[in-house]
């Protein structure tokens, strides 16, 4: 497997308050992995430290080997992660089609938009329908629709994704799911936070339980829904 992001004993927090502790993972080309574990763990917290958001207070960060743990956001969408965050953060005054044309705002995804919008509405036929609504009058899942497609607007290397799932219809996180299951089969490279572990797990290459602040354990979708009572005192199973 080549790596194509690395920690290495990367720590991060908001102040004096340390979130992460010295946590380390590799990422592979075409994997998906999952971070799991309970609320206020620091599911988010690594998120944003991967993305720039944080700066690390110790540890390093490099995709394919090129350093990214001193870079501004900016920098790292361009070096290829990006970064779908909780709560879809849309611009509601806006059209479907304009907040999906916002991701793809570097030169190369400028170049790629027409295609990727192909791909975008392939995945989510509900939003070519939609194209031309107000984000802000669309459903709880249309605008998580939106969310992950103006993330594939702008291609990169890694998609990171913060509980897509989070709130919505059961319904709904199937046909979320599904595209999830599509990009993975497509051979994208995606890291999600998941509160439902049971769920990622028919899905995830590798799954981390993060527990206050540490990888209490880490291993396949397969160990865990085999012995999904070894970790029952986490996930509250
Ligand atoms: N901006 C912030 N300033 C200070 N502390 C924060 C900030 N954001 C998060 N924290 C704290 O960091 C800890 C980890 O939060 P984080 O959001 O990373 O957890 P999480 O595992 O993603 O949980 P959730 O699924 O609820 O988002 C929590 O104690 C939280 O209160």
């Amino acid at each position: 497997m080549s790596a194509l992001l690395t920690l290495e004993r990367v720590s991060a927090g908001y102040g004096h308050q340390q979130v992460i502790r010295d946590l380390s993972l590799a990422l592979g080309e075409g994997q998906l992995a999952a971070l799991i574990g309970p609320n206020g763990h620091g599911k988010t917290t690594l998120l944003r430290t991967i993305s720039g958001l944080l700066h690390p207070s110790g540890g390093t960060i490099a995709l394919e080997g090129r350093r990214l743990d001193r870079l501004r956001p900016d920098q790292i969408v361009e070096a290829g992660i990006i970064h779908v965050p909780q709560g879809d953060l849309l611009f509601p005054e806006m059209t479907v089609l304009e907040n999906l044309r916002m991701g793809a705002y570097l030169p190369e995804a400028a170049r790629e938009e027409a295609r990727r919008l192909e791909e975008v509405f392939a995945l989510f036929p509900k939003l070519r329908d939609r194209q031309g609504q107000l984000a802000g009058t669309l459903s709880g899942g249309e605008r998580r629709m939106v969310g992950i497609g103006r993330g594939l607007m702008a291609g990169g290397r890694l998609l990171m994704l913060d509980e897509p799932s989070l709130g919505l219809a059961p319904i709904v996180i199937d046909q979320i799911y599904e595209a999830i299951a599509t990009l993975r089969a497509s051979g994208r490279s995606v890291l999600i936070v998941e509160e439902n572990a049971m769920r990622i797990a028919e899905l995830a290459d590798v799954l981390h339980l993060l527990d206050n602040g540490s990888f209490a354990w880490s291993g396949s979708g397969a160990e865990l829904l085999s012995r999904p009572e070894s970790l029952a005192a986490y996930l509250g199973a």
